[in-house]
């Protein structure tokens, strides 16, 4: 099977990443996308992270409806900060007859060079990149292992829906309708 692979801090979903998976699965020779939940990317503080758990459950609700999307927990047992070289080789491991792809946003090239093992990723999983405002395609980037696809842009971010949350603002639109009632009822990011 080929799997495409979607790694993220999830804090929390919302309908840009869903948008994204979605689009990429069914417009390419995907036959899954799987939303890899990072207990702590390398480049981020890790204070304003939800619990682990917590943005499973919401990133769960959110594909419910989508056979072909899946959630993984995969890093929360591996060494933090979670380095994806790391994880792709415990996933090769693991699911020896399937074949993984890389999922990024065009906005994550500016810091791939400063990601562990970069070259090593580059030579060994192909990278679907899709478009988002504000980022251009530099020169390095003509490696064979990118894949430049189409894909509907929205500009929405987690930390804007944190702080809408804690504005008391209705962003209800932006998540998908599980992780919103979800949400509303609790009290993770208020
Ligand atoms: N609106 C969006 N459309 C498409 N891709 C997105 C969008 N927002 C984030 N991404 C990408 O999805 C992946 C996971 O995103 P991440 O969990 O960092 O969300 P975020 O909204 O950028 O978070 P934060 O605002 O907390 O930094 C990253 O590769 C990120 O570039
Ligand atoms: O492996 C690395 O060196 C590396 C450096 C920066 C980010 N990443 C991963 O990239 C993913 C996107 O992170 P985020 O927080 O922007 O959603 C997340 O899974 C991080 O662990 C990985």
């Amino acid at each position: 099977m080929k799997i495409g692979l979607y790694f993220g801090s999830f804090n929390p979903i919302h309908i840009g990443h869903l948008v994204i998976a979605n689009h990429l699965q069914q417009n390419s020779d995907l036959d899954e996308v799987w939303f890899v939940v990072s207990p702590h990317n390398p480049f981020k503080e890790k204070s304003t992270l939800a619990n682990d758990y917590d943005r499973l459950h919401l990133v769960n609700l959110a594909i419910e409806d989508y056979p072909y999307l899946r959630a993984s927990n995969i890093e929360f047992n591996l060494p933090q900060p979670s380095y994806t070289i790391d994880t792709l080789a415990v996933l090769k491991e693991k699911y020896p007859d399937d074949e993984f792809s890389l999922i990024m946003g065009m906005d994550n090239l500016k810091g791939f060079q400063k990601w562990k093992n970069h070259e090593k990723i580059l030579d060994n999983y192909s990278i679907y990149i899709y478009p988002r405002v504000g980022a251009e395609p530099y020169e390095w980037l003509n490696h064979p292992k990118f894949n430049f696809v189409e894909a509907p842009i929205m500009e929405i971010s987690s930390t804007f829906i944190r702080n809408s949350f804690k504005e008391k603002k209705n962003i209800r639109p932006l998540l998908p309708m599980k992780v919103w009632e979800y949400l509303d009822g609790s009290s993770m990011y208020k």
